[in-house]
């Protein structure tokens, strides 16, 4: 039986994206599970967006902490999280983020009482490990992309020198690769990822994640090692430190009448998507990121309606990039067109429940990691269409690993046709050539949806953690030494 003193205090840092704020979540929800106490950071709009269901017996160890994110030049009044901007102003919330240092640091240093042992922060902020250090917190970075983007990203000596200066160089394996691999980026891909430059926060991504591996104490993987085996022996190489997997977080959809039955938007998609054929129906999400032009929207669109399978489309509100830009619609009359057999939604949407539902045949994603691992924890095919960040990468493995087909883009401008989209979508969801695809979909639930392993991996975590915390003696020590 572990002494109560034993037990942890972990401080939990996201940066401000739905992609990470929710797993960084799901992670204090396990830690708290086991006794641990939690304090989670994050700004006002997304601790209402997330994190306000605490369940009421986490509620005593599970700490919520809002600090509110400093106003910025460039960025809406409104916005806290990438969702809330269009991905070609993201440098501007990593500004107001960076400015997050000083409420952060004050707040480690008042918690005297009850010192963190442990710092887990995402890859933004390149500057907390060194304020962690300095104050005896131990410090663990999260990686919520896969050990092959990690990979493909550096060590971080390569990050923190900008090693790769252009696009075209995102588009060949790095020299730190020693694998036969595909895992590079198109260049469509990555010069998305360019049209976000660096120099107006005054740090590079690339400079960021190096920081930010660079002065850890242990690297947390979010990801199946069994999955991808030959890339975490190669991060772990390259990182020359700890590096653990937790496991991916697999979802829990636990059906709870109570809740379900307050929520009308997951009421009105079950309803419908149990008036549908098993395996029949396409899910079609891009994630909180990743935003489409208007003649790539038609495409989509017209893509989906010629497929002639049933489908649900999440279509997220794209903020807008200039004032003078239309906001992009879809085709005339289409929405008429498609009722019955296509359904649109503007809005947040419950996406693991839809996952879950036996009705759901195939995913057309983004890549989005968290979307993978949702859509593989219960084994649904993939039809893959990455826009930007790590996406491509992810879509590349995946490819390598067979679970999933991605729409043809052209690599230089990713020109895609409405019917590659329908030929894609087909091919993965009813055609007789498709079903390796599905069956090793399938399979990857024995995997990614194994709880009794994941929560095994989050056990091992923790007792990591536990035994490597810095003590509160030999930090007091090295100090006075
Ligand atoms: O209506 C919605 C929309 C999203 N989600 C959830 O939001 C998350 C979205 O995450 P993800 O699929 O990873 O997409 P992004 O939000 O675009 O993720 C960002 O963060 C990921 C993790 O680092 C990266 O892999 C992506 O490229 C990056 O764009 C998932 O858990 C979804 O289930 C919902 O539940 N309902």
């Amino acid at each position: 039986m572990e002494n109560e003193t034993e037990k942890l205090h972990v401080v939990m840092f996201p940066w401000l994206a739905m992609g990470h704020i929710i797993p960084f979540f799901h992670l204090s929800k396990c830690l708290a599970q086991r006794g641990h106490r939690v304090t989670f950071i994050s700004t006002p709009r997304n601790i209402e967006r997330v994190v306000n269901k605490v369940p009421s017996d986490l509620a005593p160890l599970l700490h919520i902490v809002s600090f509110p994110l400093p106003k910025v030049e460039n960025l809406p009044n409104d916005a806290e999280s990438s969702m809330d901007i269009p991905y070609q102003k993201a440098q501007f919330l990593k500004i107001a983020f960076d400015l997050l240092e000083i409420p952060l640091t004050n707040f480690l240093e008042s918690s005297s009482n009850s010192k963190p042992d442990w710092i887990v922060y995402d890859y933004a902020s390149h500057w907390l490990p060194q304020i962690a250090g300095k104050l005896g917190v131990s410090r663990a970075f999260f990686s919520l992309f896969t050990a092959a983007t990690m990979s493909f990203y550096g060590p971080p000596w390569a990050l923190l020198n900008d090693e790769r200066s252009i696009p075209e160089d995102y588009t060949v394996i790095p020299k730190w690769i020693p694998l036969e691999t595909k895992v590079v980026y198109r260049l469509h891909e990555i010069k998305k990822n360019f049209e976000a430059p660096a120099d107006e926060s005054g740090t590079s991504d690339g400079v960021r994640f190096g920081a930010s591996i660079d002065g850890s104490d242990v690297i947390l993987f979010r990801n199946c090692v069994e999955f991808e085996p030959e890339w975490f022996n190669l991060v772990s190489e390259l990182y020359q430190k700890p590096v653990i997997s937790i496991g991916v977080l697999p979802p829990s959809v636990v059906e709870n009448e109570k809740f379900d039955s307050d929520d009308t938007t997951w009421l009105g998609i079950k309803n419908w998507l149990d008036k549908q054929n098993q395996d029949s129906v396409v899910y079609v999400a891009l994630g909180t990121e990743a935003t489409l032009n208007q003649e790539e929207l038609n495409e989509l669109a017209l893509g989906l309606e010629k497929c002639g399978l049933p489908f649900i489309w999440v279509l997220r509100d794209q903020p807008i990039h200039n004032q003078e830009d239309p906001r992009i619609q879809l085709p005339d009359g289409y929405e008429d067109r498609v009722k019955n057999r296509g359904v649109i939604y503007k809005g947040w949407v419950p996406q693991t429940k839809i996952l879950s539902h036996s009705s759901v045949g195939g995913f057309l994603t983004h890549c989005g990691w968290n979307s993978v691992i949702e859509a593989l924890c219960f084994g649904r095919v993939l039809i893959m269409f990455p826009v930007l960040n790590d996406q491509g990468l992810n879509t590349r493995l995946l490819q390598e690993k067979g679970v999933g087909v991605e729409i043809p883009r052209n690599e230089k401008d990713g020109f895609f046709t409405s019917d590659s989209v329908a030929e894609a979508v087909k091919f993965a969801v009813v055609s007789e050539e498709g079903e390796l695809l599905r069956a090793n979909a399938r399979q990857m639930s024995g995997l990614f949806g194994c709880r009794k392993r994941n929560e095994e991996l989050i056990d091992d975590c923790v007792g990591y953690l536990m035994e490597n915390r810095i003590s509160i003696s030999t930090y007091v020590h090295n100090n006075e030494g």
